[in-house]
């Protein structure tokens, strides 16, 4: 298992190790003492899976209170994953980084608290499966507008992307409340 730090540092790109044999292939897909000592001390108290289809969207979403660090993992399919640096002390605060995460691939990304979190599926359907540093808080949930030009994300889409009611009323980051 390798830990490799991205342009926001503190977002960082998992690489399992995978052991493939006759029956197919192993792999540990989180080891609390293997990601301490590669600097992710998270300690998880919720798992969520959610399929979505081709050209969907979901983000880009934060809690302001009871903030989540987010282990993800794309168990079908293959996504965009984005995270958008919310901590205004931060010297990357607004910037965006973006894997691609996929079941070919196996990689998995942790966002830390203080980051915007969204996904794009670039596959007929995608299975992502994340685990969480703090419980839902819909109260505390506040949604980053996916497409607001000040981040300029890139999204690999080729058309209008399939977004929920709440996702299209997402703010941008001019008017969205931040971490200190
Ligand atoms: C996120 C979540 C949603 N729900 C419910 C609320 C709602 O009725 C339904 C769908 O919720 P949403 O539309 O917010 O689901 P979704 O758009 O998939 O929200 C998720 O997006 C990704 C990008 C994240 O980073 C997650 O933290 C989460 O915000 O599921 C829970 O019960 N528990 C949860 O933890």
């Amino acid at each position: 298992m390798e830990f490799h730090r991205t342009e926001l540092p503190d977002v960082v790109l998992i690489e399992p190790t995978i052991y493939r044999d006759d029956r197919g292939f192993f792999m540990e897909t989180f080891h609390q003492q293997r990601f301490a000592d590669g600097g992710i001390d998270a300690s998880f108290v919720q798992d969520n899976l959610s399929r979505s289809t081709r050209g969907t969207v979901r983000g880009l979403h934060f809690q302001i209170e009871q903030a989540q660090g987010k282990l993800v993992h794309v168990m079908l399919g293959e996504i965009f994953d984005v995270a958008v640096d919310l901590r205004r002390s931060s010297p990357t605060f607004g910037r965006w980084v973006g894997m691609m995460l996929s079941d070919e691939n196996r990689r998995a990304v942790y966002i830390p608290p203080g980051f915007a979190h969204g996904f794009c599926v670039t596959s007929e359907r995608a299975d992502v499966f994340y685990k969480c540093t703090d419980f839902y808080a819909p109260q505390h949930e506040r949604t980053l507008l996916w497409n607001d030009p000040q981040i300029g994300i890139d999204w690999p889409l080729t058309g209008d992307p399939i977004l929920s009611g709440k996702d299209r009323q997402g703010q941008p980051l001019s008017e969205v409340e931040c971490y200190s």
